[in-house]
């Protein structure tokens, strides 16, 4: 299985560590295709290796979206990156799990809240969580999607 994982880059890297969890999980189910997004040496400004620059980037990640069978987002730091991958994933019929802390005090945007539900073939979750509980939601999610 591909999974796609979305957190936030440029929007902020406060929420690394939890990336680092969730990405260390989701290996347990299938290739995480954007491994990087949890890596400790991609700062604030982004990727600068990619010789292409944003463009590259951009190309690469909407191509690893379209192969991704499931994607999971970190949604608590708000990321424009993130807020756009979601809605082009939900345009490819994914089927994505959104993860938000409401201990962060933030309100989550009305445009991914209020997305939950079936949207057409693409099945949109969105899961309030703490960051202690993130292993056994992911089981969870993981269990019954393997059901289906
Ligand atoms: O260098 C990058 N590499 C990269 O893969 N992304 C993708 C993956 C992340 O899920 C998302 C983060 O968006 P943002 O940088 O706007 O927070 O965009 C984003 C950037 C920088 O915008």
């Amino acid at each position: 299985m591909y999974i796609y994982f979305c957190g936030s880059i440029r929007g902020g890297r406060q929420d690394l560590k939890i990336y680092q969890r969730i990405v260390k999980k989701l290996q347990n189910y299938g290739q995480v295709l954007t491994e990087h997004v949890s890596h400790d040496d991609i700062s604030e400004k982004g990727e600068d290796a990619t010789l292409g620059g944003d463009k590259a980037i951009y190309e690469r990640d909407m191509e690893w979206l379209a192969q991704s069978d499931v994607v999971v987002a970190e949604v608590t730091q708000p990321s424009l990156g993130v807020g756009y991958e979601i809605g082009q994933a939900t345009a490819m019929k994914k089927r994505i799990l959104c993860l938000f802390r409401p201990s962060s005090e933030r309100v989550l945007s009305a445009m991914i809240r209020g997305a939950e539900g079936k949207l057409g073939s693409s099945v949109f979750q969105v899961q309030d969580y703490k960051e202690e509980d993130v292993e056994g939601i992911l089981e969870n999610y993981f269990g019954e999607l393997a059901k289906n």
